[in-house]
């Protein structure tokens, strides 16, 4: 109370003050304008309140326009600090998303500002978000609407990828109202077609984009404002050339182009491809020490070709708790070794992924392995690039990457921003030396490590077991052999990659191929190989010699042209021989089959040789032909064994000479060939073939007369039973006594041999011998009856005799 009563009395003189001071007329004065100021407050609020949203929010995006050229990347620690609008920095907080990466500092400003960017940075630095931010900001700038159509094109070389873009996309724009559509190969085209005109924001693969732009009316790309390129250097590269020229011509000048990859090209034809406006390049890790992340450790084992499938295996086992990708050179070898090691069952889930399944199979597997924590991925490079599967431990590559850059982008799949993680190469002998200096040269830091021999199991009998099992899977094997071989015979850098230097027969063994495949292009490169070097060697003789000759100091042209020319035209029959196996084995590159080898040289047999020359297989004979015509023209020496008998003559037992066999000692000697003697031999058998085929005819021939000849005496004796048979009728008819019957022959007897033959003629369908015998001795039965009645008279006189008898004692 006292310290109340204190205080009042302390204010008391300042009141007293103003009191005296204050001047009425200024202290209304002085309430009068707050009063008024307050009122306008009030009406401005009222008036703001009425004005419509779209007003306010055209001066909102206003006032962030403003303020794009005030943007300073060394400022930015937030993404709060770019003027974005309210909804995308909502969707990012949302997502988690609150300091920008490096890359999204550097290259968010420029791109706002409508800049094109190239942007590059290492593997898991963010770069999605990089492009996605401006993408939803233009679009917002302009107030798009469904109504507005196609805004934005962002293409991605694989589904996986543009599925993955697109789901980041719905997190961070849920906010906004644009629609966003994934077009990608695999769908419904009719479905997407219905939508595709609608769509803001198109997230697409190159070739489905341009399938589109050729088939659906309603779509069109006139309006568009942004395109983006992810992973740009794959889609401007020779694979998708031609398909990005053509969806480039459909699109507008005018338009803002981002490019982002973690390998970015430089190429100023690609960029002209592009017609890039003064883009800003932002290399983010320039001058970084590595080119891969911080937190990647990556080292290689050189292992041989036979060994990888073992290596794989016990790799797994011994990292059963872990999520690993493997990386193959082929969908064939994944399909195969997914199998197979399923059925080996190495006590973690293994998963495949590669361009011959199914879309719908394609993003179950790309869910399951993102939500697994501890699983094997068998894939192909179509999960190399950009796939952001979350703690993925270790990196595996099977295979050799094609390049550098492939590497760069395979190991990114693991160490993905601010995460460790751990990646393997597993390289070949012959492609050792090579690739390493790739990986050098691009800063990819590796070492070498050694692998215990004793902790490598081998699964080759199991996988031979499997073979043995199913058939289908032993195809699948041979595919999975010819498709590695051609991967590598295709590949363009051959110093690492080279095919004459795999243990081709040891690999097949390896997959549990108990026979090596024949891979036809793969002979015939070695043909050509072979010829090649015989090419190259003649070169160098002709060189020598000429060399020679020029030493001598002669004029010795006509010689030296003249080995020319015989080489020349030997050379030239070689290369002709040669071009005509390249086109076949080209067509084999087309349909590659896999073709058995002749294990047990079947085609020795003379059926086999029969077959092999009508088909198209003469070209075996050919090689074979080709083959001893090498073997000649390489003049090798045969050994010689020269032995000598008690008379101290040289006799040569090896190899075995020739020799002219006379009449005599012709069938002793087996070891000479008499050409006359053969050739008088070979017409004496043909002679003796002739006569037996005549032989053959005439019997055949006879044995018809004689089947022709049973059958008129059958039809002759029919018509005699015929005619017999009207004329006992005839006399039974007019006969008015009673008839004996025994001097007749017995109707019955008659009428069932008849049943008999027709019963024979039946059978006769069935068996052909057996009738001709019964019908024989039916015959001779029927004759025996009507030689009871042959009177030897003539009919009319036979006639008289029987009404002679018929008339009987009167
Ligand atoms: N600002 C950020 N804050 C936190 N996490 C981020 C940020 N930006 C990106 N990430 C995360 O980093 C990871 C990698 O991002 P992203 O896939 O965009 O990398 P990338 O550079 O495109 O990789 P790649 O070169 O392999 O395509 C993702 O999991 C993503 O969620």
């Amino acid at each position: 109370m006292k310290e109340k009563n204190k205080s009042s009395s302390r204010k008391k003189p300042k009141t007293a003050q103003i009191r005296r001071s204050a001047d009425p007329v200024k202290c209304f004065e002085k309430w009068k304008n707050k009063y008024m100021k307050g009122r306008d407050r009030v009406k401005q609020r009222r008036m703001q309140s009425k004005k419509p949203e779209w007003q306010l929010e055209r001066e909102y995006i206003k006032s962030l326009v403003s303020r794009y050229g005030d943007i300073n990347t060394t400022d930015v620690c937030r993404f709060s600090d770019f003027p974005i609008s309210k909804k995308t920095l909502l969707g990012l907080q949302e997502a988690q998303y609150r300091q920008p990466t490096e890359i999204q500092r550097q290259t968010i400003g420029s791109a706002l500002r409508g800049r094109d960017v190239l942007g590059a940075a290492k593997t898991g630095s963010g770069k999605t978000l990089a492009f996605l931010v401006p993408v939803l900001e233009c679009l917002y700038r302009q107030q798009w609407s469904s109504m507005d159509g196609l805004g934005v094109l962002i293409i991605s070389p694989t589904r996986e990828l543009a599925y993955q873009t697109f789901e980041v996309l719905r997190k961070v724009g849920k906010n906004h109202e644009f629609s966003a559509g994934l077009v990608i190969g695999g769908k419904d085209l009719k479905s997407e077609s219905e939508r595709i005109s609608g769509t803001n924001i198109v997230i697409c693969t190159p070739g489905r984009l341009l399938q589109h732009m050729d088939e659906t009316a309603s779509f069109h790309a006139s309006s568009l404002h942004m395109l983006v390129l992810d992973e740009a250097d794959r889609i401007l590269d020779m694979g998708f050339a031609d398909t990005l020229n053509a969806i480039v011509d459909n699109l507008p000048k005018s338009r803002q182009t981002l490019l982002f990859s973690a390998t970015q090209t430089r190429s100023v034809k690609d960029l002209a491809r592009l017609s890039l406006k003064d883009p800003e390049f932002v290399w983010v890790h320039e001058k970084a020490k590595f080119s891969t992340p911080a937190t990647l450790e990556q080292s290689y084992v050189v292992c041989e070709l036979h060994h990888k499938v073992n290596m794989l295996y016990s790799f797994i086992r011994s990292h059963l708790k872990k999520k690993i990708i493997v990386f193959f050179a082929c969908c064939k070898e994944v399909q195969y070794l997914f199998r197979a090691f399923c059925r080996l069952r190495p006590g973690t889930p293994i998963l495949a992924l590669h361009g011959k399944q199914q879309q719908m199979k394609r993003v179950e597997v790309y869910n399951n392995f993102v939500k697994k924590q501890s699983a094997v991925l068998f894939a192909t490079d179509i999960a190399a690039r950009g796939l952001d599967f979350p703690a993925v431990n270790w990196v595996l590559q099977f295979d050799c990457p094609e390049d550098a850059d492939t590497y760069i982008h395979r190991v990114g799949r693991t160490a993905r921003y601010k995460e460790g993680g751990e990646a393997l190469l597993l390289l070949l002998p012959s492609e050792e030396k090579a690739m390493l200096a790739q990986l050098q040269e691009k800063k990819a830091p590796i070492n070498q490590i050694q692998v215990n021999p004793e902790k490598v199991h081998s699964v080759q009998q199991k996988l031979e077991a499997f073979l043995a099992q199913e058939m289908e899977q032993k195809e699948r094997a041979q595919r999975c052999f010819v498709s590695y071989l051609r991967s590598v015979y295709l590949m363009k850098n051959k110093q690492v990659f080279d095919i004459f230097q795999l243990p081709i027969r040891q690999y097949a063994q390896s997959l549990g191929l108990a026979v090596c495949p024949r891979v036809r292009f793969l002979s015939k490169a070695h043909a050509q190989k072979a010829e090649n070097e015989d090419e190259e060697q003649s070169d160098e003789e002709e060189e020598l010699q000429s060399f020679k000759v020029q030493l001598s100091n002669k004029m010795p042209c006509e010689v030296v042209e003249h080995d020319t020319e015989e080489n020349v035209d030997e050379s030239s029959k070689a290369l002709h021989g040669d071009i005509s196996e390249d086109e076949d084995d080209l067509r084999d590159l087309e349909l590659l089959t896999v073709k058995r080898k002749d294990v047990f040289e079947l085609s020795g047999h003379p059926e086999c040789v029969e077959d092999t020359s009508q088909g198209p297989n003469n070209t075996r004979k050919e090689t074979k032909f080709k083959k001893t015509k090498k073997l000649l023209k390489r003049k090798f020496q045969i050994n010689t064994k020269i032995t000598f008998n008690e008379e101290g003559e040289a006799v040569q037992l090896w190899p075995p000479v020739q020799q002219t066999v006379t009449a005599e000692d012709e069938e002793d000697n087996v070891l000479g060939i008499n050409v006359a003697k053969a050739r008088d031999r070979l017409r004496r058998e043909d002679q003796e073939f002739d006569k037996q085929e005549y032989r053959r005819k005439v019997q055949a021939e006879h044995r018809n007369k004689r089947l022709k000849a049973k059958e008129a005496r059958r039809e002759a004796s029919k018509r005699q039973r015929r005619s017999d048979e009207e004329n006992v009728a005839y006399l039974a008819c007019h006969s008015g006594g009673e008839f004996d019957s025994s001097i007749l022959p017995d109707p019955d007897q008659l009428h069932s041999s008849d049943e008999e033959e027709e019963g024979y003629a039946k059978q006769e369908h069935i068996c052909n011998e057996e009738p001709l015998a019964v019908t024989r001795k039916k015959g001779k039965q029927l004759n025996d009856e009507h030689t009871g009645l042959d009177t030897g008279l003539s009919l009319a006189e036979d006639e008289e005799l029987v009404l002679h008898l018929l008339r009987g004692p009167k």
